[in-house]
């Protein structure tokens, strides 16, 4: 089945229910600490309302016993903020409270309902008919007319408000999920040569993604920067000392190297590792090549050093795409900024550029940087869709009732 977006959506009077993507770092006093997020999701909550529909905001916020898990209070004041329209805060989801709001909206009217997952159903990954009978999606389908989804970037995720709604009403995409699904689906016909810059902490992601565009020939050249890189120097059997090589164990990823060791038999010509990394020396900036490794004063490795910053900026200079994700160093510390400044701003020069991941984003951001052709909204959904193509809230989507079967 077609992807029916907004554009075949009748909304005057409608009661829709549309989950956003709005989860964002907080303060420690729990404000906003950054709303991209939020601002991703303005056309769309501005068409919704500007159409006619009475709107309820479906969102998460964290993980259950994280610190970041909240309200989203603070999301709903800067919605009111950004948006024209009224947009009040709930602090329900399904209950009879939560029916009632939604049933008394006046049209152009939004509410932002609680964090979905401050109830348990929504943090287990469901199949989507199961999902379609828990607590919250059947306590809200009879005061709703159709379910939209705008949060691409949790759209990898089966949980309820992602996959369940799609099963009782007509459903459309948001112009977020529109534009994310109309770039990402479409990487196989950006122009050649195409690399793509792999780095940050999220290493078996990684590996997977150069798995596949490797063996699918998607891939003209893979670069390895941040933990990732360390996870490849480790896989070429270079010893980048203990305190790198514990934090990679510490974070379960010590298979990764087999996995990655496996890649470069495979496709060694068209992988790259980094040539020098930097550490921390006596509060400086210190470069060492592969051959001063592993360092004398166990120092880790948080950045690429500056001949692989030559050898990368060279490849990504003759590259007609770039897509890319994870940060190439801590780039959150002024010292080890180098490596994702420079190499973010030579992929930024190619004709056509991808940019994915929240950390990723914030980079570019701090290092005020420009001339991307696309920013995902998405971290691990940008990835998957790079690899596995459609995602399970999309997949559900595409089998949602239309208007005349609903
Ligand atoms: N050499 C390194 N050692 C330790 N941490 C690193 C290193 N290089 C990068 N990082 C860390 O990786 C983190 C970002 O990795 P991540 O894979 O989460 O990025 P992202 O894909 O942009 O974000 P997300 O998937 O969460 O949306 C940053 O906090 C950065 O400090
Ligand atoms: O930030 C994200 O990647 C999405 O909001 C999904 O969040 P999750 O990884 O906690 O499911």
């Amino acid at each position: 089945m077609p992807l029916e977006t907004l554009d075949d959506a009748t909304l005057d009077g409608a009661a829709v229910a549309v989950r956003v993507d709005v989860n964002s770092p907080l303060t420690a006093d729990g404000a906003l600490a950054d709303d991209a997020r939020l601002q991703a999701h303005h056309d769309t909550l501005a068409e919704l309302t500007d159409r006619g529909a009475r709107v309820a905001v479906l969102a998460h916020q964290g993980r259950p016993g994280g610190d970041q898990f909240s309200q989203l209070r603070p999301h709903a004041e800067r919605f009111d903020e950004l948006l024209d329209v009224p947009v009040s805060y709930l602090d329900a989801t399904y209950n009879q409270q939560a029916r009632d709001t939604v049933e008394a909206l006046e049209p152009g009217e939004a509410v932002v309902l609680e964090n979905t997952r401050f109830y348990s159903e929504e943090y287990m990954e469901l199949d989507p008919a199961v999902a379609g009978g828990t607590h919250l999606v059947e306590g809200l389908v009879p005061v709703l007319d159709y379910y939209v989804n705008d949060a691409f970037a949790a759209a990898h995720r089966s949980q309820p408000s992602l996959v369940g709604f799609q099963q009782h009403l007509p459903s459309y995409m948001g112009r977020v999920m529109e534009e994310e699904i109309s770039v990402l689906g479409n990487v196989d016909e950006t122009p050649r040569p195409r690399v793509y810059l792999l780095g940050g902490a999220k290493v078996s992601d990684s590996v997977d993604v150069a798995w596949d565009v490797l063996e699918s020939g998607m891939a003209d050249q893979v670069l390895t920067t941040g933990v990732v890189g360390n996870v490849f120097l480790l896989a070429d059997g270079v010893d980048i000392g203990d305190a790198s090589s514990d934090f990679i164990y510490d974070q379960g990823y010590w298979d990764q190297i087999d996995r990655a060791a496996d890649l470069l038999d495979a496709h060694g010509d068209r992988v790259r590792f980094p040539q020098d990394v930097a550490v921390e020396r006596d509060g400086e900036r210190h470069e060492l090549g592969l051959n001063a490794l592993p360092s004398a004063d166990g120092e880790a490795a948080m950045d690429v050093g500056s001949e692989t910053i030559r050898l990368y900026r060279s490849v990504l200079e003759s590259a007609e795409t770039v897509i890319l994700n994870g940060p190439a160093g801590v780039f959150e510390d002024d010292l080890f900024g180098r490596g994702t400044r420079e190499l973010y701003a030579a992929a930024s020069e190619a004709s056509y550029s991808i940019v994915g991941g929240g950390d990723t984003a914030a980079a570019i951001r701090k290092f005020d940087l420009t001339g991307f052709d696309h920013l995902s909204t998405g971290g691990g959904a940008c990835l998957r869709m790079l690899t596995d193509g459609d995602l399970p809230a999309v997949e559900a989507l595409r089998n949602a009732p239309t208007v005349r079967e609903a």
